[in-house]
């Protein structure tokens, strides 16, 4: 496995195509396009990198899954009256469908979608406290202490919030949120803001690829269940409107961030988190698709099989 990730590694460094930097996020314009890492954290205890994957960089939508796992723990399918659990096809920070649907997102990994779980998993406490708990639920599961918010990062986001604060007043509008505005986008800026490195965010989706079993603790984090539905809808909505081409090229639950990281599991086998700042034109990492493809074509963990 050692030798596939290295192999993996070599190949993306020799690649000249590396996609674009996310700009519109001033601050993640200035990462270095060069860098790549993946690792891998094996249901068994394993673990296997490659390249730079003890550099953190901001895990931006990636976040999504732990918010919306810490939501589901809250209030259960009650989520589910606000946010919907379909593909949109629709990029990212789109608006369009919000005005025809009752301003209810169609999944919770859309823009739309993740302020209306933030909202929800608010319940009246300040940004600090939501964000507390965020930060150490994500310590927990990557078992370390020492993950952190990108406060310049947050700042950045925050001071170029003009399209997703469109969504969570259009949002408001109809009714869909109970917290303040700049309150809830506060935090989601800050969620998406969370730095970690491959190595941690492989340890971190772990629980997702052993039926929700955090490991190597071996506590339970979610129900077996609960961890199948968050898989299903990674694998359906965790690349927005590049959804049906992930799935076709690797095959794999996996969300992506525009910082260029994606999070993949491959169930019963282990948690993959790859990264490379080059984006695609639909803000999913060019080469950590690629590298994925690479992974899966060896592996064969596709959960389609080879
Ligand atoms: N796809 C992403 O990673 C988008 C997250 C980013 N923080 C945004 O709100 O635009």
């Amino acid at each position: 496995m050692q030798d596939l990730l290295n192999e993996i590694a070599e190949a993306m460094a020799a690649e000249t195509e590396r996609g674009k930097v996310a700009d519109y996020i001033p601050e993640l314009a200035h990462v270095d396009p060069k860098q790549f890492a993946i690792s891998l954290a094996t249901v068994k205890g394993e673990r296997y990198s490659a390249g730079c994957a003890t550099t953190p960089f901001s895990i931006q939508s990636i976040s999504k899954v732990f918010t919306l796992t810490i939501a589901l723990g809250k209030m259960g399918d009650a989520l589910w009256s606000n946010v919907g659990r379909e593909p949109s096809g629709d990029p990212f920070n789109s608006i369009v469908q919000l005005e025809h649907e009752g301003g209810k997102p169609r999944n919770p990994f859309i823009n739309a979608g993740a302020i209306a779980v933030v909202d929800a998993i608010m319940m009246g406490h300040e940004p600090k406290e939501t964000l507390a708990e965020l930060l150490s639920f994500v310590r927990y599961i990557a078992d370390d202490e020492s993950i952190c918010f990108d406060h310049v990062v947050a700042a950045s986001e925050m001071a170029h919030r003009d399209r997703n604060a469109s969504l969570a007043h259009f949002m408001k509008a109809f009714g869909r949120l109970r917290h303040d505005v700049d309150k809830i986008l506060g935090t989601y800026f800050h969620q998406c803001a969370i730095a970690m490195s491959c190595e941690q965010l492989a340890h971190a989706g772990l629980f997702l690829a052993s039926d929700g079993v955090n490991q190597p603790s071996n506590i339970r984090v979610v129900s077996p269940q609960r961890a199948r539905r968050i898989n299903s809808l990674m694998m359906m909505c965790g690349h927005y409107d590049a959804s049906g081409e992930f799935a076709f090229r690797v095959g794999l639950p996996g969300k992506s961030g525009v910082g260029g990281g994606i999070l993949a599991i491959a169930p019963g086998q282990g948690s993959i988190a790859v990264w490379s700042p080059g984006l695609d034109d639909y803000g999913n990492s060019l080469l950590g698709t690629k590298a994925l493809e690479m992974f899966v074509q060896r592996t064969g963990w596709s959960v389609f099989g080879h």
